[in-house]
C-alpha cells in the first residue's frame, strides 16, 4: 500500500516535516504551497530531499481559483498555472490539485469548467504533467465530487482527473455509492481525513478539526470500500488540517498518521477481500480476554506501602518470582506485581516515574500475533534479557514509555505463573473482600495524546471508542474517552489533561509522564465488598455528604438506601441500562488510587459522579509545590 501526507498536516519547516514523514515510513509526500513558500530552498532543492529520503512527491498542492474565470482573470489564471507548472518541473513531481472555485468572480456551469479543464489538460500534457480535480465541501458553484466527476467527465482529456478527498464528501454526507461507477484510471489520488462531529461552518471544521481516520466520527471505512470498489491501487494520501497537530510532535503525529492508513486499509481488505488495494498482510485485531496483570515499580519501602494497601483490599500474596524481586499479589482473576528490582526497565521506571503502575498484561487470543500486528502498525517493540527460566513475553511500549504486554493461554505465557514463579503461603491476616477482576484501566495523560492512544488500541485490538466526555475538575477540564470491548472484559478509561492544575494534570506533572493512574476493580455485592474492606482495615475516600442529599433526590431513593450508600462512602448512577456502586481508595503518592464497582447493567463509568470523586481525592494531596516526602 502507498502511503503519503499532505506537509500541512506537521508542525516545524519543510525539512523537519519531511524528516518525520519519512522516519514514519511514508512513501510519498504532498507538498503544501505555503510550506514551500515560506522555506528558503529551491523547488530542485526541496525535490532532492525528498527523493534523498526514499519518498516522492506525490503532488503539488492546491492551485486555487482556476474553472469558471471570465476574462480578463481567465488568462491570468492560465498563466499562473504556467508558473506553477515550471515550479512542479523544478521540483520533481507531475501531479498539481486544483481544488473549487471559490472566487465570487467564478461563473458557474459544467460545461464551462469542462473547457477550462481541457485546456489546461492541453497544456499539462505537453510538459508530460497532470491535474487533479478536487471539489471543495463550500466551493462557489462546486462542493460535490459528483459534479467535480461531471466536469471532469466532460473535459475528457487524459491528463485531467479527479481527487477525491473523504473530508470533502463526508462533511456535507454525500452517498459514497457515487463513487463505485467512477474509472479507477481517472481517480488521480485519494486523500484521507476524519473528523469529529461537530456542527459549525463547513470551511472552518476543515481548516481545523480533521483528524487521522479511525479518530473521528465520519464514515472514512465506508469511503475507502467505495474508492476501493473501482479498483484503485494508488496512493492513500493524508491530509489533515488539525491545529493541535500543528502545535504538537512532527514524528508522533507522522507515526499516527501511517498506523491510521494501514490500520484503514487491513479494514478495507478484510471487509472487501477481492479490492485490489495492495494492503500489507497481517494478523486480525487481537480478541482481549481480560487485563490478566498490572505491575507497578516501587523501591522497598514503598512496595511495603503498596503491599498494605493491597493487604486491605483483601489481595493475598501469591507468588515470588523465582530469580528476581518481584512479587504477586491476588484476589480472584486480578493479579498486582509489584516488581522493585534494581536493574532493568522497572528499576528505569522507577528511576523516572516514582512508585507507578508501569505495565500492563493483556489476555488475547494469541499474543504473538498481537504482537506481529502492533508491529506492522508502527508500534515500538518492548524486549528486554530473560534470566535462565524466563519466558519471553510479546511487549510493545505503551502510554508515558509504559509496556503493554500480551499473553495466551495457547502458549506457555498462560502458565507464566506456575513457570516464572514459585506460590507462596500468605501470612498476613488480611481477608479476600469479594474483587473478581479487573472492571477498568485508567490512563491519564496530555490531552493531545488522546487520539494517539485511542488509534493505538482500537487499530490493535478488538474495541471500539465511546464519544468523548468532559469531565470537570474544580481546578478544569479533563477530557475523557473509553476504548472498551462488547464483552466488557476489556475497558480502558483515558482522560486528557488540558492543564496541570487538574488532578490529572497534577499526575502527570508529579510523576513526570502519562501512565495509569487508576485501577477499578468489579465486585459482585458492593456493600459486602465495604463491610469486607472495613474489617480489613480499609479506609474509603470520604465523600461530602451533600452529594447524598442531592442523590437521594436526584433519583428518589429510599431514605434508607441513600443512607447506607453515605454510610459507606460509595456513589451511586443509574441510567436506562441498570446501576451502577463505586467505592474509592484515598490518592496514594503522587495521585495513583483505587477504585471498587459494582454493575448491574450499567455499561458507563459514572461520568456524573467524577467532579464529587475528584473534590474529595484532593484533599488528600500534599499541598503544591512541596517536595516529594
Ligand atoms: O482548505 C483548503 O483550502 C483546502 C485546500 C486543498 C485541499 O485539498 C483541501 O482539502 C482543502
Ligand atoms: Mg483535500
Amino acid at each position: 500500500m502507498k502511503t503519503s501526507i499532505a506537509t500541512v498536516s506537521l508542525s516545524g519547516d519543510l525539512s523537519d516535516k519531511l524528516e518525520a514523514i519519512a522516519k514514519a515510513g511514508f512513501d510519498g509526500v504532498e507538498i503544501f504551497e505555503n510550506d514551500f513558500l515560506i522555506f528558503d530552498e529551491s523547488p530542485r532543492e526541496v525535490g532532492r530531499m525528498v527523493r534523498d529520503l526514499g519518498m516522492e512527491i506525490t503532488l503539488f498542492q492546491p492551485f486555487r481559483d482556476f474553472e469558471g474565470m471570465p476574462e480578463p482573470l481567465r488568462s491570468r489564471t492560465f498563466d499562473r498555472a504556467e508558473r506553477k507548472f515550471d515550479l512542479m518541473q523544478e521540483m520533481g513531481t507531475d501531479l498539481v490539485l486544483v481544488c473549487s472555485n471559490v472566487s465570487p468572480a467564478a461563473l458557474g456551469g459544467l460545461d464551462r469548467a469542462a473547457a477550462d479543464f481541457h485546456d489546461l489538460g492541453e497544456r499539462a500534457a505537453r510538459r508530460g504533467l497532470r491535474v487533479g480535480y478536487e471539489a471543495l465541501a463550500w466551493g462557489r458553484h462546486i462542493h460535490d465530487h459528483r459534479d467535480a466527476w461531471e466536469i471532469v467527465r466532460r473535459a475528457d482529456h487524459p491528463n485531467i482527473g479527479l481527487i477525491l478527498d473523504s473530508f470533502h464528501t463526508l462533511s456535507r454526507k454525500i452517498d459514497v455509492n457515487s463513487i463505485r461507477s467512477i474509472p479507477k484510471e481517472k481517480i488521480f489520488i485519494i486523500q484521507l481525513a476524519d473528523a469529529p462531529l461537530i456542527d459549525m461552518d463547513l470551511l472552518y471544521w476543515s481548516r481545523h478539526f480533521r483528524n487521522m481516520p479511525g479518530e473521528g466520527d465520519l464514515p472514512v471505512l465506508d469511503f475507502m470500500k467505495a474508492v476501493a470498489a473501482t479498483g484503485y491501487d494508488g496512493y492513500l494520501s493524508l491530509e489533515i488540517f488539525n491545529d493541535q497537530f500543528r502545535g504538537g510532535s512532527a514524528s508522533a503525529i507522522a507515526v499516527d498518521g501511517r498506523r491510521s492508513l494501514i490500520y484503514l486499509g487491513d479494514q478495507v481488505k478484510r471487509q472487501q477481500p477481492e479490492s485490489a488495494l495492495p494492503v500489507p498482510a497481517m494478523p486480525p485485531r487481537a480478541k482481549v480476554e481480560g487485563i490478566a496483570f498490572i505491575e507497578f515499580t516501587a523501591d522497598e519501602d514503598e512496595a511495603a506501602a503498596l503491599e498494605a494497601l493491597f493487604a486491605s483490599l483483601g489481595f493475598h500474596k501469591a507468588a515470588r518470582h523465582k530469580s528476581k524481586r518481584v512479587t504477586v499479589f491476588r484476589q480472584g482473576a486480578i493479579n498486582l506485581v509489584v516488581n522493585t528490582e534494581r536493574k532493568g526497565f522497572a528499576s528505569a521506571s522507577y528511576a523516572v516515574h516514582g512508585t507507578s503502575a508501569y505495565a500492563a498484561g493483556l489476555m488475547v487470543d494469541d499474543a504473538r500475533a498481537a504482537l506481529q500486528r502492533a508491529v506492522a502498525l508502527g508500534a515500538e517493540r518492548f524486549e528486554q534479557a530473560l534470566d535462565a527460566g524466563e519466558i519471553e513475553m510479546p511487549a510493545v511500549r505503551g502510554v508515558g514509555g509504559g509496556v503493554l504486554y500480551f499473553l495466551d493461554r495457547q502458549s506457555e505465557l498462560g502458565r507464566i505463573w506456575e513457570i516464572e514463579f514459585d506460590a507462596i503461603d500468605d501470612d498476613s491476616a488480611s481477608r479476600p473482600a469479594g474483587l473478581q477482576s479487573i472492571d477498568h484501566m485508567a490512563q491519564t495523560m496530555k490531552y493531545e495524546e488522546l487520539l494517539t492512544w485511542l488509534l493505538f488500541y482500537t487499530a490493535l485490538v478488538e474495541a471500539e471508542k465511546t464519544p468523548m466526555v468532559d469531565i470537570v475538575d474544580p481546578s478544569g477540564i479533563v477530557r475523557s474517552q473509553v476504548v472498551e470491548n462488547v464483552q466488557g472484559s476489556l475497558r480502558i478509561t483515558m482522560n486528557g489533561a488540558e492543564n496541570r492544575n487538574t488532578l490529572a494534570g497534577r499526575f502527570i506533572a508529579e510523576t513526570f509522564g502519562s501512565g495509569i493512574q487508576h485501577l477499578a476493580f468489579r465486585t459482585d455485592d458492593i456493600f459486602a465488598t465495604a463491610a469486607a474492606l472495613a474489617a480489613n482495615g480499609f479506609v474509603p475516600l470520604a465523600i461530602s455528604p451533600n452529594y447524598y442529599d442531592d442523590l437521594e433526590a436526584r433519583f428518589g431513593l429510599e431514605a434508607e438506601f441513600a443512607e447506607r450508600l453515605k454510610a459507606n462512602n460509595i456513589l451511586y448512577d443509574r441510567d436506562e441500562a441498570g446501576e451502577y456502586f463505586q467505592l474509592y481508595s484515598p490518592t496514594y503518592g503522587e495521585g495513583l488510587f483505587f477504585e471498587i464497582v459494582e454493575r448491574r447493567g450499567y455499561r458507563g463509568y459514572g461520568a456524573a459522579n467524577a467532579i464529587f470523586r475528584i473534590a474529595a481525592l484532593r484533599k488528600h494531596l500534599r499541598p503544591a509545590g512541596l517536595p516529594r516526602p
